[in-house]
């Protein structure tokens, strides 16, 4: 499904798009018996509104007790989540993960980290919030892991108001070097002082109202995935 979304939409056999349309009809079917039967349990009081998405989305009503979210809205709601949910932080994971196999002294200060907190926990103790405030090397290599491998290299927006274009292009350079010296060089520390990035010339997770939701659970993944793999394995 995911490999249809940037190919020409051209609907002919054995192609991308073909395949894709055909996968996104069978998960959309898939998708709507589930909210089907979420539906029912809302109804028979055997679930709870705040238990899941589905759920959450079903129960919301405006004054007049309408649904606000129509099972349509909600079908590409999951479909999105299910989409930029995993695939943009195992991805970031993975890179992230490369970069310190090529940058051996970025590893050993994240090594260094990392270590100085597990040796602070007793065996089989998680993490906490606390731990994870402490990470902060750790999260300027996912930073400029994002700087040098945008994620989500692109957005569509249809302008609000009547200008020049119809569709609205803003342009963010993440390897300008007068924003960011020797651009390809992964330098971590460069996230050290937040003051020295102009705002809005590198906003991995968007901005504004449409800021990414899923940003501070990705940063919660992130560190959690690194602390076990760089004090695991080797
Ligand atoms: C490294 C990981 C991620 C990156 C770099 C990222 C980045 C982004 C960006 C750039 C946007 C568009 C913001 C805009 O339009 O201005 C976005 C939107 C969104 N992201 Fe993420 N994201 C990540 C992970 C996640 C995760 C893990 C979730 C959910 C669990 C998530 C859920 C969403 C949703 C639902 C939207 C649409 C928000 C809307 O249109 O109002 N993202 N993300």
């Amino acid at each position: 499904m995911v490999e249809g979304m940037w190919p020409i939409p051209v609907d002919l056999p054995f192609t991308h798009s073909n395949r894709s349309l055909r996968a996104c009809s069978r998960v959309q079917d898939m998708l709507k018996e589930l909210v089907r039967e979420k539906k029912v349990k809302l109804e028979q009081h055997t679930a709870t509104p705040h238990q899941d998405l589905i759920t959450y989305l079903l129960s919301k009503h405006n004054e007049e007790n309408e649904r606000v979210v129509t099972d349509k809205e909600i079908l590409h709601y999951i479909t999105l989540v299910m989409i930029v949910g995993h695939d943009t932080s195992s991805i970031l994971i993975t890179f992230v993960l490369r970069l310190l196999y090529k940058n051996p002294a970025v590893y050993k200060a994240v090594f260094l980290e990392q270590e100085e907190i597990a040796r602070s926990k007793t065996s089989g103790e998680p993490l906490t919030w606390e731990d994870l405030a402490r990470m902060k090397y750790t999260w300027r290599v996912a930073m400029e892991t994002l700087r040098i491998v945008p994620l989500v290299f692109g957005g569509f927006r249809l302008a609000l108001r009547d200008n020049d274009y119809g569709l609205l292009g803003i342009k963010h350079d993440t390897l300008d070097e007068s924003i960011f010296p020797e651009p390809s060089k992964f330098d971590p520390a460069r996230f050290e002082d937040q003051n020295s990035v102009p705002s809005y010339s590198f906003i991995p997770f968007g901005g504004g109202p449409c800021l990414c939701p899923g940003n501070d659970f990705v940063r919660i993944e992130t560190l959690v995935a690194i602390h076990y793999l760089v004090t695991q394995y080797s």
